[in-house]
């Protein structure tokens, strides 16, 4: 059963051909490339989807892709609850987010990743180089303050470490580009003082904290070191860290790939501290994975499973992290930019919501209008990675010091 949540008349969402420069250039171009790139770095692709997959880039890039039924007979997730009257549509025509997670479903089918519960992730080549250049390029985790300071740097980590990702830059590697950014909604501040620092006070209490993934490399051991953080400091804490149930995106992190993250760490002289304690932390149940066919879909998370959804109302704090993600919460429509993130997300239920992300598609609510009376130096401020947006909303269920909440 999915929730009935309540959100505003919806605005426009985000479509290939009508609505923005940025979105037409991901679809004709981004894409193919992607595509093109899987077939490249897979040597062992057979000749039929090989084929399958070339000709699919050639029709996104002339725009003639047509959308094909895909139900659950390859043993992926069954799509035809999501295709409405989708099917046979032009893929210029369809929403942008259901275009994006229908083409990995499909791709993922021809290449009877479904069929066999050992097939290879065919993004694994691009994931191990992006883990391996995080681990070169990682300095030390200095030791950081105990405190809303050391949260903050941590959160900054994890957020520009979303800056790097394989599907924006169309599956070349890059690094973190420190120059000229900025985190136009900062709200790092408000969620340390209302869900952590009440929690480090009252060693009692035992609350749960969900991480919904986004990307390997730098991304997620920037993750990591963050939840290592928050597990020293709260003895009471447990994580949950929530993964892609197939690959999607070319760099989202599986399981696998968290469990392999979490293992180099280990084995990584700088990180080694880290890593050994977030494997003691797994062994004890105090970090968990968990993932679901929901984050491969393309619904937003008004429309999220019953199920899922009282898993974030039972945590004290759910953090999503991403651009694809934040395009998930907010249906990629374009609302207006000012609307308050607290008031519009009030659809997600008692629980408490940060979301991490680099802007890299056009779709933002939550700035302030005094921020966006000031201008940007770039009119593609939200589509070029540079600018960060650290969105907090506080539910329900907070533990208010001096109480034993949850
Ligand atoms: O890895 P992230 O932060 O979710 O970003 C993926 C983003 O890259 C893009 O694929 C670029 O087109 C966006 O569609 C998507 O939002």
């Amino acid at each position: 059963m999915r929730s009935q949540a309540h959100v505003p008349p919806l605005p426009v969402p985000l479509v290939g051909r009508t609505n923005h420069d940025f979105v037409q250039k991901s679809v004709t171009s981004r894409l193919p490339s992607i595509l093109r790139d899987l077939v490249a770095r897979h040597e062992s692709v057979k000749e039929a989807p090989k084929a399958k997959i070339e000709a699919l880039a050639l029709e996104l890039e002339q725009q003639r892709h047509h959308i094909v039924p895909l139900d659950g007979s390859d043993g992926g997730p069954d799509w035809r609850f999501y295709m409405e009257n989708r099917a046979g549509m032009n893929a210029m025509d369809v929403e942008w987010f259901f275009l994006e997670n229908y083409v990995y479903r499909l791709v993922l089918s021809w290449l009877e990743f479904f069929e066999d519960e050992d097939a290879p992730d065919p993004f694994a080549a691009q994931k191990e180089d992006a883990l391996r250049h995080a681990l070169q390029s990682m300095v030390s985790p200095v030791d950081h303050a105990k405190d809303g300071t050391g949260f903050r740097e941590l959160v900054l980590g994890s957020l520009w470490g979303n800056q790097v990702d394989l599907s924006f830059s169309s599956g070349k590697m890059t690094d973190a580009d420190a120059e000229d950014r900025e985190v136009v909604v900062d709200d790092i501040a408000a969620c340390w003082t209302t869900i952590f620092e009440p929690l480090i006070s009252d060693a009692s209490v035992e609350p749960r904290i969900i991480i919904i993934l986004d990307n390997c490399g730098a991304e997620l051991v920037n993750d990591l070191i963050l939840v290592d953080f928050l597990l020293c400091l709260m003895p009471g804490l447990s994580v949950t860290l929530h993964a892609k149930a197939h690959p999607v995106f070319v760099s989202d992190a599986t399981i696998p790939d968290v469990e392999t993250h979490i293992r180099r760490m280990a084995e990584n002289e700088k990180l080694e501290a880290v890593g050994k304690r977030l494997q003691e932390a797994e062994a004890g149940g105090r970090v968990q994975t968990f993932a679901h066919d929901f984050y491969t879909s393309p619904l937003p998370f008004w429309q999220v499973p019953a199920g899922l959804q009282s898993m974030y109302g039972d945590a004290i704090l759910t953090i999503t992290k991403g651009d694809a993600n934040y395009r998930r919460l907010i249906g990629d429509r374009f609302w207006p930019s000012s609307l308050p993130f607290t008031n519009f997300m009030q659809y997600w239920g008692p629980g408490s919501l940060l979301t991490v992300r680099t802007c890299k598609s056009p779709a933002i609510i939550g700035v302030s209008p005094e921020r966006l009376a000031h201008g940007f130096s770039s009119s593609d401020w939200t589509c070029n990675g540079k600018n960060g947006v650290v969105s907090f909303r506080r539910g329900d269920n907070v533990l208010v010091e001096g109480t034993s909440a949850m």
